[in-house]
């Protein structure tokens, strides 16, 4: 069996950022090996990685596409698969996806990942557990062995009604004494998601990090949370990009994680 090797660069390259080159091989990597002929209702998710997910599934040629069904996460991807005249599709419609493809702010040693640095990861999570198959894909700096070593917090969806009463619920009852409402950069007051809630982040200590499945449970208990930014035991697989060209995949293998470096073509 050949062995496989990383999608080769594109002529373009030379202007990316090494970043913004490991962004787009996790990318074509995870298309290449993951949307197949057969896959007729594809998940979209949201970031900035995610734009080279579909410019790599365009590549894939008219044919193969006019035939499927694009269900985007958020008003970004949205406008990313209506740009790229892909067909556009609800999850209200279509509740079973074959393939979800999204980006993560971190990827633990067991496929837990770190979700909602865009705010989106409500309708995220709904994808990715619509989803059959369900990958991510990100840049060297996203893998982790433990949630929490460099992105600052749990991204935590909350009606705006209870935003006050579920930080004081963090603050002094889950251990998140530094946990924030998340503010707008080019508006004033906080940040609206597409659902129009607000976004509390809050940072857990490395012990909580590491059973992120309990914390999540936690933190979903509190009244006045839509939805965590912990996604857990729900990816296959996960791809970054590496700076050498290389991308290593984390894949789920009858119970068991296990990682491969696939070299530079
Ligand atoms: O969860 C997300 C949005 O809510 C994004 O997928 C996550 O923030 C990763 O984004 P990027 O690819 O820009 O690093």
């Amino acid at each position: 069996m050949p062995v496989p090797t990383a999608p080769a660069a594109p002529i373009t390259t030379a202007k990316l950022s090494v970043i913004e080159q490991s962004k787009r091989l996790a990318a074509y990597t995870a298309v290449d090996q993951h949307i197949l002929p057969k896959h007729k209702v594809i998940g979209i998710g949201s970031g900035s990685t995610v734009p080279y997910v579909v410019e790599r599934i365009v590549q894939q040629g008219e044919e193969l596409n006019k035939g499927r069904v694009f269900v985007p996460t958020g008003f970004q991807s949205k406008e990313l698969i209506v740009e790229s005249k892909l067909s556009l599709g609800d999850v209200d419609q279509f509740p079973t996806i074959d393939v979800t493809i999204d980006g993560a702010d971190e990827v633990d040693s067991e496929l837990n990942c770190i979700k909602g640095g865009g705010a989106c990861h409500l309708r995220e999570k709904v994808l990715a557990e619509a989803a059959e198959t369900f990958v991510l894909v990100a840049d060297y700096r996203k893998n982790v062995q433990y949630l929490g070593t460099n992105f600052p917090g749990v991204p935590i969806e909350v009606v705006p009604f209870a935003y006050a009463k579920v930080l004081q619920n963090l603050h002094h009852r889950l251990g998140s004494p530094n946990a924030t409402l998340r503010m707008a950069k080019a508006k004033a007051g906080p940040v609206v998601s597409d659902n129009g809630n607000f976004i509390i982040d809050a940072p857990f200590s490395l012990e909580a990090m590491k059973d992120p499945f309990t914390l999540m449970a936690r933190i979903k208990m509190l009244t006045g949370v839509v939805e965590v930014g912990l996604f857990c035991h729900m990816a296959q697989a996960a791809y970054f990009g590496n700076q050498d060209g290389s991308v290593t995949v984390k894949s789920r293998l009858e119970g068991e994680v296990i990682e491969e470096t696939i070299s530079p073509a």
